[in-house]
C-alpha cells in the first residue's frame, strides 16, 4: 500500500501535506518516506526470516544519509561500488562487516580504504581485479573476502541499458570461466573464497530470469564443491522491479519464497543487493508549472524540475506517473508534454498526460525515490533539489537545496 495518498483532495507523503512542503521548501523538491523505505526493507528482511541472510540495500539508487541511516537502524547492510558510497554508508552509521563491494573498475585507493574499515566481502568483476585486490590486501597484511560475480548469460527481459547478466555485458566473469578463476583465487594468499554472486540486470518483471541465473549458480557451486572449494554464501543481487504503471512484479515474498523453493535442502546464507524495490516507491519528486504554451498540435507544461533533475524518461523513456498535489482544479483538462527548462529536446518528464492544470500548480512525479536524486547533474547550471525526509507528520530537510554560488565554487580563471 503506498503513503503517497489524497487527503481531502491534497496528495499527502504519510501525514505531511505536500503542497505545504512545496511552499516552505520551494521546488524542484525531492520528498521521501521513511515509512516507506523501513517496510519495503522489512518486506525482504521478513521474508527471509530465520533463514541465514543479509539485505544489503543498493546505495546507489538512493545514498541521501537519512535515507541509510533509517536502514542501517533496521539491520540493513548496503552494496556499494565506490569509496564515496562506501563514506556515505559509514556517514549514516552503516556497519562495514555488512557491506559488499560491487562494481567492475575498483581502484586500488578503494580496496585500501575497504580493506581498512572492515568491508564485509567484495565482489569480484575480472581476474585482473582479483590478481590486484590480493596483492592490495597482502600488502597491508590482510585477506579479503571474496565471491566472483559470475555472468550467467540470461536474459532479464529488460530495458537494454539496465540488463547485465547477458555475456555481452561489461559485468561479471563468464559463468564458464568462473571454476578456473576460482582456482586461481584458491591459490591467492591476499584472498579468501566466501561466496558467489551474480546481479542479472533492474526492473525484472518476472522472477523466471533470476530462478534461472540461479539454477546456473547452482551449478556451478557443485563443480566447485567438486573442486574442493566450498562456498558460504549465495549474493543474487537486486533487480525485482516495482509498479511506474501497470506493471506487475513478484512482491520480496513471492521472490524469496520462489528462491528458497529452488534451494531446497541447501542452506546457504543468502545475501540480496535490492535498490529500486525498497526506495522507488518511496518517494515522490514535487516540481512548479511555470507556463503553459498551448498550441493545435501540441500543449506543453514547462515545469522547474527537468532532465537533470531527473533523468529517467529523457535516458530510457522511461515512464511515471505525474499528478497534481491538489485534485480539485478549476482548469480544463487538457493534453500536455511535461517538459523542464533545460536546452535539450529530451528534456521530459512525462508526454501525452491528461491534467487539468493552471500555472503554478504543483505536480508530483511519482515512483521518484530510486535513481532520481542519485543521477541528477548541473547541467545547464542548475542546482540540484533539496530532499526532504518525511516521518509521520514531521519533514525533515536532509540535503538543502544547493546555491548557485556553490555551483562554480572550486572554478578559477586564468591570471592577468
Ligand atoms: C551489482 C548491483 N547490485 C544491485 C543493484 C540494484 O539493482 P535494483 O535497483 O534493480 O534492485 C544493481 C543495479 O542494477 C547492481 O548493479
Ligand atoms: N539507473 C537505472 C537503473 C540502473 C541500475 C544500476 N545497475 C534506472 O533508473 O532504471
Amino acid at each position: 500500500m503506498s503513503v503517497f495518498t489524497y487527503q481531502q483532495g491534497s496528495l499527502h507523503a504519510e501525514q505531511t501535506s505536500l503542497a505545504s512542503l512545496a511552499a516552505q521548501h520551494g521546488t524542484p523538491l525531492y520528498v521521501y518516506s521513511r515509512a516507506a523505505f523501513e517496510a519495503h526493507f522489512k518486506a525482504y528482511d521478513e521474508a527471509l526470516g530465520e533463514w541465514p541472510h543479509q539485505v544489503c540495500f543498493s546505495v546507489k539508487s538512493n545514498s541521501n544519509i537519512a535515507v541509510l541511516n533509517v536502514l542501517a537502524r533496521l539491520g540493513a547492510g548496503f552494496d556499494i561500488v565506490s569509496q564515496g558510497e562506501l563514506e556515505r554508508v559509514l556517514a549514516a552509521g552503516g556497519e562495514p562487516s555488512k557491506v559488499v563491494f560491487s562494481g567492475v573498475g575498483k581502484m586500488a585507493s578503494e580496496m585500501v580504504r575497504a580493506l581498512e574499515v572492515g568491508v564485509g566481502c567484495f565482489n569480484v568483476e575480472s581476474e585482473a581485479e582479483l590478481v590486484r585486490l590480493s596483492e592490495v590486501a597482502s600488502s597491508l597484511g590482510k585477506v579479503a573476502n571474496i565471491s566472483l560475480r559470475v555472468n550467467p548469460d540470461v536474459d532479464a527481459q529488460t530495458h537494454p541499458y539496465i540488463s547485465t547478466g547477458l555475456k555481452d555485458n561489461k559485468f561479471g566473469i563468464d559463468i564458464q570461466k568462473a571454476p578456473a578463476v576460482y582456482a586461481l583465487a584458491a591459490t591467492l594468499p591476499g584472498v579468501k573464497i566466501v561466496g558467489v554472486d551474480c546481479h542479472i540486470g533492474s526492473q525484472l518483471t518476472d522472477i523466471s530470469p533470476f530462478l534461472d541465473a540461479l539454477d546456473r549458480v547452482l551449478m556451478l557451486v557443485d563443480e566447485l564443491a567438486a573442486q574442493g572449494i566450498e562456498i558460504e554464501h549465495l549474493d543474487l543481487g537486486g533487480g525485482l522491479g516495482v509498479t511506474y504503471r501497470a506493471e506487475t512484479p513478484a512482491s520480496p515474498q513471492q521472490y524469496i519464497a520462489a528462491i528458497k523453493e529452488r534451494l531446497g535442502e541447501r542452506r546457504f546464507k543468502l545475501i540480496f543487493e535490492p535498490g529500486r524495490s525498497i526506495s522507488a516507491n518511496a518517494g515522490v519528486f514535487l516540481t512548479r508549472v511555470e507556463y503553459l504554451k498551448l498550441n493545435e498540435h501540441k500543449n506543453f507544461a514547462i515545469i522547474d524540475g527537468a532532465m537533470n533533475d531527473l533523468i529517467r524518461p529523457a535516458l530510457y523513456s522511461a515512464w511515471q506517473d505525474i499528478k497534481p498535489v491538489n485534485e480539485q482544479s478549476s482548469a480544463p483538462v487538457r493534453r500536455y508534454d511535461l517538459v523542464g527548462p533545460v536546452c535539450e529536446t529530451g528534456d521530459f518528464l512525462g508526454k501525452d498526460r491528461d491534467l487539468a492544470i493552471a500555472e503554478g500548480d504543483v505536480l508530483a512525479v511519482m515512483s521518484a525515490g530510486a535513481y532520481g536524486f542519485v543521477m541528477a547533474s548541473n547541467y545547464n547550471t542548475r542546482g540540484r533539489a533539496a530532499e526532504i525526509m518525511v516521518d509521520g507528520d514531521q519533514a525533515f530537510v536532509v540535503r538543502e537545496r544547493e546555491t548557485l554560488t556553490s555551483l562554480f565554487q572550486g572554478e578559477s580563471v586564468l591570471p592577468g
